[in-house]
C-alpha cells in the first residue's frame, strides 16, 4: 500500500483522463452511448468539485465501421482513416450531447505527433486548451486519424493522453482501462497475477511487467500506459491507471479512494522546452560523435561542434531535432541542430573556423548549441 493516504486525483486541480477504446465502445463495435453517458456525468460532477478536466478519448474507427456498415476493422490505412472520419463525428456527438445535459460545453480537439514537433504549433495547442479549459469547456482530444501516415502515428492513446498532460503540465494523468490496474504480469494470461497498487513512474521493472499485448480492441496494451507514466512525470504528473468498470470509479478518485495503480512522478521535472525536445518522438536524423565529443557534452558541460562528428544520416534542414549518438550507435543527448544533412557531411570534422570557406557563409559556430540539447543517455522511447 501507499505511503500516500490519498489519491493524487483528489489533490489535483487540473487532470487529463484518457477512456480506453474497449471502456467507450460495445467491444470495438460502434459507440456505447451508455458509457459515454455516464462518462460526462462523472467528468461532470469534477467539474462541480472545481477541477479541470481535460478527457482524451479513443472510440472513433470502432464507431465508423458501424456507420459503414462495416463488421470487420479494415486493414488498408486509407480504409481505417475514413473510418476514424465518420466516426469521430459520431464520437464528438455523443460526447456533446452528454455533456450538455449537465449544462458543459464541450470542444474538439485533434492532434498529430506534427503538432506537437512544430515548436510554434504545439504552443498554439497549449494555449488553446488553456483559454477552454479557463472557459469552462471540456476540451474531448483524440489522435487526427485522418492525415497521420504509419510512419508518423501515435496509434494509441496513452501517448497522446501523457503528452497533453505535459502540455498543460496536469498534475493527475487517469488512465481508465479494462483491468483493474497494472499487475505483476498480463491478468488476461496468469491468473495469479497481482495488482501493484503504487510504485514509481519511470521505474524499469515496471516496462517488463506490462510486456503483454493488448486487449484486441485497443492497440496500446500496458507497456503502453507505463511508459505514458514515465512521459507524464517528465512535467510533475501523476499517472493513476484504474478500471473504467469500478462504479464511479472518478468521483471515487476525486474523494480520495485509493483505486487501480498510481505510479507516483518522482523524476526531475524537466523545463517545458526540454520536455517538448523530448517529446519529438521521431527525430529526423542522427549524428554519430566520436569520444571526445561525447566527453565535451556530457562532462565539459560544452555545445556540439562541427570537428566531432564523425557520421551523418538521414535528411534533416537545420532547427530539425536530430539525436546525437556516441561511437556505439546510443543516443546521448538530442536537440535542436543548426545546419542541413547535406551542410553538416560537408562541415563534420572541421573546425568552426573553416565553416565560411567550405559552405560560402557561416550561421551558427555550433552545430548545436548547449541551450537547445536534452540529455537523454537513457533514451525516453
Ligand atoms: N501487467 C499487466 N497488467 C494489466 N494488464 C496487462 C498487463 N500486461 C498486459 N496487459 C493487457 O493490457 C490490456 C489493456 O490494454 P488495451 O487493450 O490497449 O486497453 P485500452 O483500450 O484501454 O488502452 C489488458 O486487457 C491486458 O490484457
Ligand atoms: N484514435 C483511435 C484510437 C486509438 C486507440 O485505440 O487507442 P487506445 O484506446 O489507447 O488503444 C480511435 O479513436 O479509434
Amino acid at each position: 500500500m501507499s505511503a500516500n493516504s490519498v489519491s493524487a486525483v483528489s489533490t489535483s486541480e487540473r487532470i487529463v483522463i484518457k477512456v480506453g477504446s474497449s471502456l467507450v465502445t460495445n467491444e470495438g463495435r460502434g459507440l456505447d452511448l451508455q458509457a459515454v453517458e455516464q462518462w460526462a456525468t462523472q467528468v461532470a460532477a469534477l467539474h462541480e468539485l472545481g477541477k479541470q478536466v481535460v478527457l482524451v478519448s479513443s472510440g472513433a474507427v470502432a464507431e465508423g465501421m458501424a456507420r459503414l456498415g462495416w463488421a470487420r476493422r479494415p486493414h488498408t490505412m486509407h480504409e481505417l482513416q475514413a473510418a476514424a472520419a465518420v466516426g469521430q463525428m459520431g464520437l464528438i456527438q455523443a460526447y456533446e450531447v452528454a455533456f450538455a445535459r449537465h449544462g458543459l460545453r464541450t470542444a474538439q480537439i485533434l492532434l498529430t505527433h506534427e503538432d506537437m514537433a512544430d515548436r510554434r504549433r504545439y504552443l498554439n495547442a497549449r494555449t488553446t486548451l488553456y483559454t477552454l479549459l479557463s472557459l469552462g469547456v471540456v476540451p474531448i482530444v483524440n489522435e487526427n486519424d485522418t492525415v497521420v501516415t504509419d510512419e508518423i502515428k501515435l496509434g494509441d492513446n496513452d501517448t497522446l493522453g501523457a503528452l497533453v498532460t505535459n502540455l498543460i503540465e496536469a498534475e493527475t494523468l487517469v488512465i481508465l482501462t479494462d483491468q483493474a490496474g497494472l499487475f505483476d504480469s498480463d491478468p488476461r494470461k496468469n491468473p495469479q497475477a497481482k495488482l501493484i497498487a503504487t510504485a514509481r513512474a519511470g521505474d524499469p521493472a515496471l516496462e517488463e511487467m506490462a510486456g503483454g499485448a493488448g486487449s484486441g480492441i485497443g492497440t496500446g496494451g500496458m507497456l503502453t500506459k507505463v511508459l505514458a507514466a514515465r512521459r507524464a512525470a517528465h512535467s510533475g504528473g501523476h499517472t493513476v491507471i484504474a478500471s473504467g468498470r469500478e462504479p464511479e470509479v472518478l468521483l471515487r478518485l476525486a474523494r480520495g479512494e485509493y483505486i487501480g495503480t498510481e505510479l507516483r512522478a518522482e523524476l526531475p521535472v524537466r523545463s517545458a522546452r526540454q520536455r517538448w525536445l523530448a517529446n519529438h518522438l521521431r527525430l529526423r536524423g542522427k549524428v554519430v560523435l566520436d569520444e571526445g565529443a561525447v566527453r565535451a557534452l556530457l562532462e565539459g558541460h560544452k555545445s556540439l561542434l562541427a570537428i566531432g562528428i564523425t557520421a551523418v544520416q538521414g535528411d534533416f534542414e537545420r532547427g530539425d531535432v536530430v539525436a546525437c549518438v556516441n561511437p556505439e550507435g546510443y543516443e546521448v543527448a538530442r536537440g535542436l541542430i543548426n545546419y542541413s544533412a547535406s551542410d553538416t557531411r560537408r562541415i563534420m570534422r572541421q573546425p568552426s573556423h573553416k565553416i565560411a570557406e567550405i559552405l560560402g557563409s557561416m550561421s551558427d559556430a555550433e552545430l548545436m548549441h548547449r541551450d537547445n540539447m536534452m540529455f537523454t543517455t537513457v533514451a525516453l522511447q
